[in-house]
């Protein structure tokens, strides 16, 4: 065990050690471990971003000591994936990939911000991007992956399907749609016997790989496997 492994490092650790073949991914962020539900350190005259980067190495690093094969950087603040390769590699953990965030406003991160303790004390996440703006985001994903992203992670998945297609002509990295709390609730219904009906989910993935999804990050995915295996 990792030192001064708290719940995520322990988590990935034993996943690690269950299942040696299967991969695991991390989100590296602050938002659910400090106060104010930020993705940011900082004090009352605002976000320190190089207090913020650093940390998000050492957290970085933190998750690779426990077994993390992906880590994913997912403040958004320019500078933090170099950050988080120059600390990997510094550690020895040149082997780990970095999948960051492109993270959208939107209105589906309710249940993760609740469960996590995460709503942010400003009101709003400042480096989102507006999904109405695909532009900008195939530019901040061209500047991630300048910084050394391995593959990008989109975020929500399926209300930023048009900014999926338009990236994969545009970035040279495999993208990874993320289908966020928000999507899972929405997209299931509780059956009688208390698991939930995943069909909705299975149709909308279907709609992701054709789009042109490399995976598709979810919290159905267990729940999807036995549904696929039976079927
Ligand atoms: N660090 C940001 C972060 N980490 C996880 C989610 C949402 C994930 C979900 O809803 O499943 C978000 C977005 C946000 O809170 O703005």
């Amino acid at each position: 065990m990792p030192r001064g492994s708290r719940a995520a490092p322990r988590g990935t650790y034993t996943a690690k050690k269950a299942a040696p073949s299967v991969l695991v991914m991390t989100e590296t962020c602050v938002c659910s471990h400090n106060d104010s539900g930020e993705c940011w350190l900082g004090d009352k005259r605002g976000m320190n971003t190089d207090k913020t980067t650093e940390i998000l190495g050492v957290q970085a690093v933190t998750q690779a000591e426990a077994g993390a094969d992906i880590v994913g950087p997912a403040s958004m603040i320019p500078g933090s994936v170099h950050a988080v390769r120059a600390a990997l590699d510094a550690a020895g953990h040149k082997r780990v990939a970095i999948m960051p965030h492109l993270i959208f406003a939107s209105s589906l991160y309710e249940g993760y911000r609740a469960t996590m303790r995460a709503t942010p004390q400003s009101g709003a996440r400042a480096f989102q991007i507006d999904p109405k703006q695909p532009e900008f985001a195939v530019h901040v994903a061209r500047e991630m992956v300048d910084e050394g992203a391995d593959m990008i992670l989109t975020e929500p998945a399926l209300h930023t399907v048009d900014t999926l297609v338009h990236l994969k002509n545009k970035v040279p990295v495999p993208l990874v749609p993320f289908s966020v709390s928000g999507e899972y609730l929405r997209l299931t219904n509780r059956r009688e016997d208390g698991e939930r009906d995943v069909k909705g989910l299975v149709e909308a993935y279907t709609v992701l790989k054709r789009a042109g999804a490399a995976r598709v990050v979810t919290y159905g995915a267990l729940e999807i496997a036995r549904a696929l295996r039976t079927s």
